[in-house]
């Protein structure tokens, strides 16, 4: 059974004013199994912010299933949602979303903290993901005296402390400069092959070079996808990019 299976998703989004209805997502079907580090692609408008809501249960959608580990998403009592989400699923978005009056180690615990945890264990999960991340001399310091990097690497260390089943990613990359990107991306590399699955959305043909899989939506469907297999890192970013100029220009794909 795939860890996510996501089968005929459809999002209408209906303007405040009644009448106009925005179709985001038409038909979205497509599958992750464990351990798979997966980016989503597709030009803006494309729809990916909507799929990416709908899978981090902050929406819901008009039809479609979605099921993690065999339990519906789209039928989650809303009593149940938010510990369901704190149990199963870890965010990083591209503000990374740190609270400034908490230091580094209170912002990455604030998910345990939820969930009732006690502090000796709490000690015990951060400490080999600090290492890992590189951060263990910065969990005292507040966000605002770290740069942009190290925040998104305690923003990737607090959706990892819980170990959910799922990280959700929403442009990291977008607010860092081409070193602290590739940095993360990196420990990306790293915590997958670990075992941990991921579904990135990103407009960087270079983060997505990372992916062992790409999928690109346009018109709220899946249009396309790229199996990494045996490619190299570069030979992945030239098939995404021929790939997006295909998008863009409207053209039909043929494999
Ligand atoms: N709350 C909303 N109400 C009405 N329409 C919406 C709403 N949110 C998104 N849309 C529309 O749905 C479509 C898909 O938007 P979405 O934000 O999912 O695209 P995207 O691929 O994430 O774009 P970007 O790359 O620019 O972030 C767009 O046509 C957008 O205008």
């Amino acid at each position: 059974m795939p860890l996510l299976e996501v089968t005929n998703l459809k999002k209408i989004y209906t303007t405040r004013f009644g009448g106009n209805k925005v179709q985001a997502l038409s038909n979205v079907n497509f599958s992750v199994e464990k351990g798979e580090f997966v980016a989503i692609m597709g030009e803006s408008g494309s729809g990916k912010t909507t799929l990416l809501n709908i899978l981090a249960t902050l929406d819901k959608p008009t039809s479609g299933e979605i099921l993690l580990d065999g339990k519906s998403l789209v039928h989650i009592s809303d009593k149940e949602v938010s510990a369901f989400r704190r149990k199963n699923l870890g965010f990083v978005f591209q503000d990374f979303n740190l609270l400034d009056t908490f230091s580094l180690r209170d912002n990455i615990y604030l998910p345990l903290v939820l969930a009732g945890e006690d502090y000796r264990e709490m000690a015990q999960k951060i400490r080999p993901i600090a290492q890992a991340l590189h951060i263990t001399e910065l969990l005292e310091k507040y966000p605002y005296e770290v740069s942009g990097g190290q925040k998104q690497r305690c923003a990737v260390a607090r959706a990892l402390i819980t170990n959910p089943r799922l990280v959700l990613a929403d442009e990291p990359t977008g607010a860092l400069d081409s070193k602290a990107a590739n940095a993360l991306l990196n420990v990306f590399g790293e915590v997958n092959r670990q075992g941990q699955t991921i579904l990135m959305v990103t407009h960087s043909a270079q983060a997505a070079s990372r992916a062992s899989r790409v999928l690109f939506i346009k018109d709220g469907e899946v249009f396309h996808q790229i199996y990494r297999g045996e490619k190299t890192k570069e030979e992945m970013y030239q098939m995404i990019s021929d790939t997006l100029t295909i998008l863009m220009t409207g053209g039909e794909y043929h494999a």
